[in-house]
């Protein structure tokens, strides 16, 4: 069984109704997701405190992401808001704390995607899953992208091949339906190419040997990055 972690930050509940419809999506494809929020930062920026309230509460109960959550999983969904064009800071700072299991090879083949919302059109959704992109590359995951080769992609909201984005307008909890049938199109789709994935991997004598904490620790002494 395909394991899933869902790895989201949410301030006013868009994409956390994205991450919840991913989990259900994974659920009903087979796999066993685990929908995990990143740990909040100090002094965080919130447009719309009342709603940032009730995220709080009706997110209580979901766990903060380790490492250890990622290294488990066998595929990786991003779920982030843009911000100036980026991912949340809350995210990057998850992604800043990755080394120990990053550097030594343990994120190596894990199939990964990534989805956003923005308040707005063309105001920096697709910039955000690139952004988010970059880390994966540097983990060596490999992408799973939407295309742009199914029905629910043409609709009216949806559209980008790089990810499900959705447009909240600063409206909390605002997600189009024709967003909720991207998500569910993007998670199978990763559960499939993980599934397959998976197997040519239990079949492949790898000869590949990755490094581990160790090597690096002798060719920077002065290194430290638990
Ligand atoms: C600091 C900050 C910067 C933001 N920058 C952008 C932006 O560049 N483009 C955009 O479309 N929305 C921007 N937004 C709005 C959020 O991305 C948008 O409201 C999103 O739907 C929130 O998702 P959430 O409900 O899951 O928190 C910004 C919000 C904040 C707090």
């Amino acid at each position: 069984m395909v394991k899933v972690a869902i790895i989201f930050h949410s301030r006013s509940g868009n994409i956390f109704r994205l991450a919840s419809a991913a989990a259900a999506a994974a659920e009903k494809a087979g796999a066993e997701p685990k929908l995990l929020k990143v740990p909040e930062l100090p002094d965080p920026m919130v447009l719309d405190k009342e709603a940032y309230a009730e995220l709080g509460e009706a997110t209580r109960d979901i766990p903060v992401a380790t490492l250890e959550d990622l290294v488990e999983a066998d595929a990786i969904m991003i779920g982030t808001p843009v911000h100036f064009g980026l991912p949340a800071p809350q995210l990057l700072h998850f992604f800043d704390r990755s080394g120990p299991v990053a550097i030594p090879g343990k994120l190596a083949n894990k199939v990964a995607t990534v989805f956003a919302s923005g308040s707005a059109a063309h105001a920096g959704q697709q910039a955000t899953i690139m952004a988010v992109h970059n880390v994966l590359c540097h983990w060596g995951c490999l992408i799973v992208p939407n295309g742009s080769s199914v029905e629910v992609l043409a609709s009216e909201h949806n559209g980008s091949p790089y990810g499900t984005c959705s447009i909240s307008r600063h409206a909390p909890d605002n997600v189009h339906e024709d967003n909720l049938r991207a998500i569910e199109y993007q998670t199978l789709r990763l559960v499939e190419v993980a599934t397959a994935y998976g197997i040519g991997l239990g079949q492949t004598e790898s000869a590949i040997e990755y490094v581990d904490m160790g090597f690096l620790m002798k060719k920077f002494p002065r290194l430290s990055v638990d």
